[in-house]
């Protein structure tokens, strides 16, 4: 099967209720015969037609059997160009391991007190060496 390559401009033109693209991760679903069955409601898809709404979807936590609806919806692959609005959950899971709370961060800030607290330490004590050099 050969798939359909969409610029993100022309997955815009689908941006209503009746003619509904939406992009996620990076592949092109038209979603417009489910809008009405969305058990999380008509309007929150309507929000993101037309748009990359992966992060929307994941943040949900949609069920495998949401998985399995978009699959059959699909119409396509999105051919993304430069200066395209890029999906801040695009990276699997791993990554961005879910909103908790950014444990990467912290793990990042604690890394670098360690290391330049570390840094300050050996200099003190450098420092404090040639102190006493001097007064021998
Ligand atoms: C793009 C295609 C989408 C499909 C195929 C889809 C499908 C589904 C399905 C099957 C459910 C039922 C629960 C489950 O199986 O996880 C659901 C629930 C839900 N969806 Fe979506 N969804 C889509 C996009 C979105 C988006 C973009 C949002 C944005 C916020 C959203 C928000 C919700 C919410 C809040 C629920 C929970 C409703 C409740 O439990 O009361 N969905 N969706």
């Amino acid at each position: 099967m050969s798939q359909k390559l969409f610029t993100y401009a022309e997955v815009a033109e689908h941006s209503t209720k009746k003619d509904l693209y939406v992009v996620v991760h990076d592949k092109v679903y038209n979603v417009s015969s489910f809008v009405d069955e969305h058990p999380g409601g008509e309007e929150v898809l309507v929000d993101v037609a037309g748009q990359d709404s992966t992060e929307a979807f994941e943040d949900v936590g949609h069920s495998d059997e949401a998985r399995e609806i978009l699959d059959g919806l699909e119409v396509g692959v999105l051919n993304r160009q430069p200066g395209d609005p890029v999906p801040k959950a695009s990276k699997p899971a791993s990554q961005s391991a879910n909103s908790s709370s950014g444990g990467a961060g912290v793990g990042v800030g604690l890394y670098a007190v360690l290391v330049i607290g570390g840094a300050l330490a050996f200099g003190a004590y450098k420092y404090l060496e040639m102190q006493k050099e001097k007064q021998v």
